[in-house]
């Protein structure tokens, strides 16, 4: 009933207002499902390769089209992977580029589930899944590759660590960006906002703690739970390698200050998440960072995993960080993805499911995420595209997919 009948492949708007690759499978019983590629723009160096959209659009066509239709099962996510694997030939999709392979794994699997009638989180995670979910994490204030002449540290995310359930986490989330929005207009400071709907105001680091701070505890004392504070430093684009230090806007940091900096930001605003505090090359400084607060907070790996089983060994050999970002287009599969989430858990890391800065209307990682039990989704908190995905949460929670 799932045996793939029909593979298409268009180039469609991202929310950056580039192009990228949709796809749409289709099954001899008429099951279909319908995926699109999401964009990074702070990419990790080892991320699996998104070739131009119509490229790749073109060597999927060529490559891996033919041998998916007649021959594959969309209901088998391993051997639909596989299968694209296969096509490609390379480690690092550079051929199929992992924008058409994601796209194409995804649509799959959506149509997988359409087949059995079931949500797809429940084709992907099994009938028992759907009764906990991710906490998700808001990106309220901004900047790095994100947005122009704003904060250094790419994300300020609040974190409801507290809320009873997923909509009550995406309303306090939306509610402190709107707090944001009035503290910076309190104190005269206009801002726009960045790609992925995170206010990005002109302002230090320093300030941005001070806004965010009063903004998540103005939330919290409506709400009457916990909201926390994360951050995605994505020190990766603040490393410069050959003067072996972190380019901040108004000073530098050696390695050993950075660990020290960001260990006294994990104490002064009780992190609950910090992602990507340092060089994605350096194991050594995740190992010391997560010695010294690893008991504290998620200490989590996106530029330094890439959702990549080989390199999460490696930092879990090497007791480097104690999470990990998933994100399907940083690997190209969802057979991929899960096997990084499968390690992770075995040894005790949390797995924290991603967007990326450019997105579309696609709900798969909110599924991906309840399928899996990860701790957090990271999703933005206004924005169509970023709503789409928390709404969807919503939607599974309130168990009307
Ligand atoms: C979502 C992120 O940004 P991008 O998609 O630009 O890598 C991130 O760094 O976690
Ligand atoms: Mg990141």
């Amino acid at each position: 009933m799932t045996l793939i009948t029909d593979v298409r492949l268009r180039e469609i708007l991202d929310s950056r207002g580039n192009p990228t690759v949709e796809a749409d499978v289709v099954t001899e019983s008429g099951g279909f499902g319908r995926a699109a590629a999401p964009s990074g723009a702070s990419t990790g160096e080892y991320e699996a390769v998104e070739r131009p959209t119509g490229e790749a659009i073109a060597a999927a066509r060529e490559r891996a089209v033919p041998r998916l239709v007649g021959e594959a099962y969309a209901g088998n996510q391993r051997e639909v992977d596989a299968i694209l694997r296969a096509a490609d030939g390379t480690d690092t999709f550079s051929e199929l580029g992992a924008n058409s392979a994601v796209a194409i794994s995804m649509a799959a699997a959506k149509a997988g589930a359409d087949v059995l009638g079931a949500p797809l989180f429940q084709h992907l995670g099994g009938t028992f899944r759907g009764e906990t979910f991710p906490t998700p994490l808001g990106n309220v204030v901004g900047g790095g590759e994100h947005a122009a002449d704003a904060t250094d540290i790419q994300e300020f995310l609040a974190a409801p660590v507290g809320a009873p359930s997923v909509q009550d986490a995406v309303f306090a989330n939306a509610a402190v960006h709107a707090a944001v929005a009035d503290i910076l207009d309190e104190r005269g400071e206009p801002a726009g906002k960045g790609d992925e709907g995170a206010w990005a105001p002109s302002i230090t680091d320093a300030e941005a703690f001070e806004v965010v701070d009063e903004a998540v505890n103005r939330v919290e004392n409506e709400v009457g739970f916990e909201v926390g504070i994360g951050l995605d430093v994505a020190a990766a684009e603040l490393y410069d390698a050959d003067a072996g230090e972190y380019v901040y806007s108004d000073r530098t940091r050696s390695t050993d200050e950075q660990i020290a900096y960001v260990a006294d930001l994990v104490s002064e605003y009780d992190l609950v998440y910090v992602e990507d505090p340092l060089d994605e090359d350096d194991y050594e400084a995740y190992a010391d960072l997560t010695d010294r607060v690893g008991d504290q907070t998620l200490v989590c790996g996106d530029d330094l995993f890439v959702t990549n089983v080989d390199r999460l060994r490696e930092g879990i050999d090497r007791g480097a960080a104690n999470s990990i970002l998933i994100k399907p287009n940083q690997i190209g599969t969802l057979s991929d993805a899960f096997d990084a989430i499968e390690l992770a858990t075995e040894h005790g890391y949390e797995a924290v499911v991603s967007h990326r800065s450019g997105e579309t209307e696609d709900t798969t990682i909110a599924h991906l995420a309840v399928a899996t039990d990860a701790a957090f989704i990271k999703t933005g908190a206004v924005g169509g595209e970023r709503t789409a995905k928390l709404n969807e949460l919503i939607r599974i929670e309130d168990d009307a997919i």
